[in-house]
């Protein structure tokens, strides 16, 4: 079947099924049932799939932004021990797993409280101390952290080599600035030499970490050539890879750009993995789609590893 076709789905109520990418999302909407109801007056089949169509834009929205404001209530009601157990349990099993160990760029979210993210603080904290050069064989890892650049969806990738490199945005997230302590540019990571490998999807944390002095000798990471993975910031996830995230777009514009630049390059495509919390998973047909949503490559939470894509099974598992 194509992509971006509608079909109607049978699924206790009416519901639609979108085909996106690799993969598909049931979408129960009332205003589509609505249309669809059948009574002596209905019109065609025909011509309610293309009002359902028309529609499907609004509607699409408006489902997820009832999702969202679910989620939301959702993470409200977790206590404090749960997702403190939560966040130890999803970054030691990041921590110790082979494809943190092996990838050298990565892109990772800045986990924010308020926003009741998953914590990232002690994966970013272990991934800007530096190596001890006697005991330790592990390479340092380049990191990139996002910078919102603007509300039309603008969101950058710059590097950090220390906590001190960032400052609290009007949202109260923190970001890097743009200019490092020396007053060059940062590296943003739409226009480095070298691919990214990991990509962690979102927040802001409260690091204990004053990682300052240490992160000096960042040119040891000149020796690095890969970043494949990405963390990814987002508000639900399924078994299926689709994601839900906080509306902005800003995660699907950048991915866009990340994946047609590695397309352009000719490297590989690095692996997008979420961080989620229980509440954070749905089940499939849940979440709903549309053509720019970019489908994620695995989920971590409290439970382990899901592995997504066939890379990610590949790697993963
Ligand atoms: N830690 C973290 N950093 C990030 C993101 C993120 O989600 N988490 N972003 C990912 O895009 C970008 C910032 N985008 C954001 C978009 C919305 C909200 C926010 O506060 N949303 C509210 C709802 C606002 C509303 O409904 O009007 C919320 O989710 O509760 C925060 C950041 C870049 N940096
Ligand atoms: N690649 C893209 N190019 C242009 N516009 C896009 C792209 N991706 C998303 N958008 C637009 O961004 C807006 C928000 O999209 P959506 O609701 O899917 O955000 P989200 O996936 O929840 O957010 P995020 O990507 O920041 O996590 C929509 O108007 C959507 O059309």
């Amino acid at each position: 079947m194509k992509r971006g076709l509608l079909l109607p789905l049978l699924k206790g109520e009416q519901s639609l099924l979108m085909l996106h990418s690799s993969c598909f999302s049931a979408i129960t909407s009332p205003a589509i049932a609505n249309l669809t109801s059948s009574s002596s007056s209905s019109p065609p089949s025909s011509f309610r799939l293309s009002c359902a169509a028309t529609s499907m834009a609004t509607t699409v929205q408006e489902q997820k932004k009832a999702l969202r404001s679910e989620i939301r209530k959702a993470l409200k009601a977790l206590s404090p021990q749960q997702r403190a157990h939560e966040d130890f349990v999803i970054q030691s099993t990041i921590l110790s797993s082979s494809w943190f160990e092996s990838s050298q760029r990565l892109c990772a979210y800045i986990s924010c409280p308020s926003l009741r993210e998953v914590d990232t603080s002690t994966i970013l904290s272990q991934v800007l101390t530096k190596p001890d050069s006697e005991h330790q064989v592990q390479t340092q890892k380049e990191l990139y952290v996002p910078r919102v650049e603007d509300k039309n969806s603008n969101m950058r990738m710059l590097k950090i080599t220390t906590m001190d490199d960032l400052v609290a945005n009007s949202m109260n997230i923190l970001e890097p600035s743009p200019l490092d302590g020396s007053g060059n540019q940062r590296e943003d990571v739409m226009s480095t030499t070298n691919p990214v490998d990991l990509f962690l999807l979102p927040g802001k944390r409260n690091f204990k970490f004053k990682l300052s002095l240490c992160f000096i000798c960042f040119s040891f990471c000149l020796s690095l050539n890969i970043a494949n993975y990405y963390y990814y910031a987002g508000v639900c996830f399924d078994k299926e890879g689709r994601r839900l995230g906080r509306g902005g777009g800003y995660y699907d514009v950048l991915l866009k750009r990340y994946q047609d630049l590695a397309l352009e390059k000719k490297w590989n495509k690095p692996l997008l993995v979420a961080l989620a919390y229980s509440v954070q998973i749905k089940d499939e047909g849940v979440i709903p789609v549309t053509p720019t949503d970019m489908p994620i490559d695995a989920i971590v939470s409290s439970d382990g590893v899901i592995p997504i894509s066939p890379i990610a099974k590949e790697k993963m598992s």
